[in-house]
Parts: structure tokens; C-alpha cells; sequence
């Protein structure tokens, strides 16, 4: 089973096309990191996945159902961008509300309020929450049900890094019981560890997704070396410039110590050039990270589009 799949999708609102030709699934107990700048298109797949909307052309499948079926959205559980509740109700009183909506059981309520740090707070009105206060709420609603499918639009606004990483702790837990989660955000750093792939969407087309080592490789973006000399570095320099795998290569000193830019096909074998060498006291390896990959899909365009309209 899929949690869902978009087969070759696109999306038009009036006449203009804001997803072209996307393909992408999740499983269960995967969670998919889906970036992009503003107006990339995150929240129109959203839409399409949670039935809210019909794609202009393509096929969308969500737990092996149809987009949209009640039967089907009742196992979804979605946070969307912004949060609003009705300022005179408690938590308790507005998460009780939804339950019962989504035919939930009402004594999830106070435990899932427990788990998302609301539990001394639940009877408060939320006019009295601050804004990650909120945000937990939103989670929280998202959570009724134990949903197979968890959709989060931004989820990490308005969380104070402790938060941030106590909700990526708490999806982790989600997904290892099986739950299939979109976390959608073009907020990245800190999140790399707690996806298992990501999505990278571009003015409505799909630049690149798998996993980490696979984003790496579609990118061949060099792997940087820190190398701290034993000796003297321009002996050290010597040495990098004579390796085969110089063609090529970044090399800049940075106090002392030589930032050696290499292509990761290159990579094992300078590294024993430079260690048969007896110039090297200590080594560092640095992989693109996932904000590197990030910037290097989206480019410059990417850019221009975060300093549109929106
Ligand atoms: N209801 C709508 N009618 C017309 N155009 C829309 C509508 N909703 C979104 N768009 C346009 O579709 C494009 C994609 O918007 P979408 O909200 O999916 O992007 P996003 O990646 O979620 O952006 P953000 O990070 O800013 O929330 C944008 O150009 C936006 O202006």
C-alpha cells in the first residue's frame, strides 16, 4: 500500500499551471520532507492529496483509495499552515470538538494534549496560548484518530528549538509504528536527520527526490575536505596539487588549515594520496547537506522566487 501516490500530476488555477507533471509517492512508515520556495506548489499537493481539490490532469491515490473519500480522510491527519481556533475555548474544549468530528474517541483528547507539552495548559482558554502553544494544538488535532497519513504544512512555525525537536522526535516515533508523514516546510535546518526522503519542488515541477546519499549523487555536488597540515602547508599544497584528482579541485586556506573541494567519485583516493603523503595531521570530511542539495536544485531561480510576491 501507498499512503499516496501522484501519478504525472498537474494543477492549473484559472490558466495558470502551478504543478506540472509530478510523480511522487510515500509508504508507510517513511517520512517525506517535501521543500520548495514560496509558491513552489507544497500546498497545492497538499490540497490534492487531502481531496480538497481535483488535479487538472494526472491521478492521485491516497491509502490505495480516492482523494477525497470520506472513508479515506478520516486516516488523515493534517496541520495546516495557519492555525486558528476559537480564542474563548480551552484546548481541551476545541481538541474534544474535533474528535467528535472526525469520529474520534474523546479519550484521546487529554492524553494527546499530554504529548504535545499542553498538558498543564489544557484548560486554559486558548486567547491565553502563545503562538507554539497554537501550533502544539494544531498538532494535536492532527493527531486524533492515530491517522495512517500525517500531512504538516510548516509545523515547526512559531516552535522554539526545543519544541522543534520534540515534535521531530515525536514523528519519528509516529512513522516507527508505521504512520506515513509529509512534513512540508521551507524551513530546513535541523530537519535532515528526521526525514527518510525529500522532495524538492521548483515553480510546480519536481527537481529531484529519494534519500539523502540519492540526492548526493543526483547532485554531485563536491565533498569538502578540511585538512590540517603536519608540517608546513605549503608542502601540503604540493602534495593535493600533484594528486591525480587535482583536475578540478577548490583549494582554500582557512587559517591554517586547507578546504579541499573534491568530486565524490574523486574522494577515497586523495584521501590515501594524502595520507601515504605523512603531510596530514587531522582530516575532516563534509557532505553536502541538505541545504546545500536544497540550494543547488532550487539555483537562482529559487531565489527570485523567494523574493516574489508571496
Ligand atoms: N487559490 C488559488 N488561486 C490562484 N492561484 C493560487 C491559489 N492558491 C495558490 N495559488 C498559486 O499557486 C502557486 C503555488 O502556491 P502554493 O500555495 O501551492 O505554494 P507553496 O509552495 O505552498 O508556497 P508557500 O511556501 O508560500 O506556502 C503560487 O504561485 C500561488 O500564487
Amino acid at each position: 500500500m501507498n499512503c499516496f501516490q501522484l501519478e504525472n500530476v498537474s494543477h492549473r488555477y484559472d490558466k495558470t499551471t502551478v504543478l506540472r507533471g509530478i510523480d511522487l509517492r510515500l509508504k508507510p512508515g517513511e517520512i517525506l520532507g517535501l521543500f520548495g520556495h514560496n509558491g513552489a506548489g507544497k500546498t497545492t499537493s497538499i490540497k490534492l492529496i487531502l481531496g480538497l481539490m481535483k488535479p487538472s490532469e494526472g491521478k492521485v491515490t491516497v491509502l490505495d483509495g480516492e482523494a477525497g473519500d470520506p472513508h479515506i480522510s478520516q486516516h488523515i491527519g493534517y496541520l495546516p499552515e495557519n492555525v486558528m481556533f476559537y480564542p474563548q475555548l480551552t484546548g481541551r474544549e476545541i481538541l474534544s470538538h474535533f474528535a467528535r468530528l472526525k469520529g474520534a474517541p474523546l479519550n484521546q483528547v487529554p492524553e494527546l494534549l499530554e504529548q504535545v507539552g499542553l498538558g498543564d495548559a489544557m484548560n486554559a482558554r486558548t486567547k491565553t496560548y502563545s503562538k507554539g502553544m497554537r501550533q502544539r494544538l494544531g498538532l494535536a488535532q492532527a493527531l486524533l484518530g492515530k491517522p495512517k497519513l500525517l500531512m504538516l504544512d510548516e509545523p515547526t512555525v512559531g516552535l522554539d528549538p526545543v519544541a522543534t525537536a520534540d515534535l521531530y522526535r515525536l514523528l519519528r516515533d509516529l512513522r516507527n509504528e508505521g504512520t506515513g508523514i509529509v512534513l512540508c516546510s521551507h524551513v530546513l535546518p535541523g530537519v535532515e536527520p528526521y526525514i527518510d526522503r525529500a522532495a524538492i519542488l521548483t515553480g510546480g515541477t519536481l527537481k529531484a527526490a529519494g534519500d539523502l546519499p540519492a540526492l548526493r549523487r543526483q547532485a554531485n555536488m563536491p565533498v569538502t575536505l578540511t585538512v590540517k597540515p603536519a608540517g608546513s602547508l605549503s608542502e601540503l599544497e604540493r602534495v593535493i596539487h600533484q594528486a591525480k584528482q587535482s583536475t578540478g579541485l577548490m583549494m582554500k586556506n582557512d587559517h591554517g588549515t586547507l578546504q579541499v573541494d573534491v568530486r565524490p567519485s574523486d574522494k577515497m583516493a586523495l584521501i590515501q594520496t594524502l595520507m601515504q603523503s605523512g603531510e596530514v595531521a587531522d582530516l575532516g570530511i563534509h557532505q553536502p547537506s541538505l541545504e546545500d542539495i536544497y540550494v543547488h536544485f532550487i539555483g537562482s531561480g529559487g531565489l527570485a522566487h523567494r523574493g516574489g510576491s508571496q
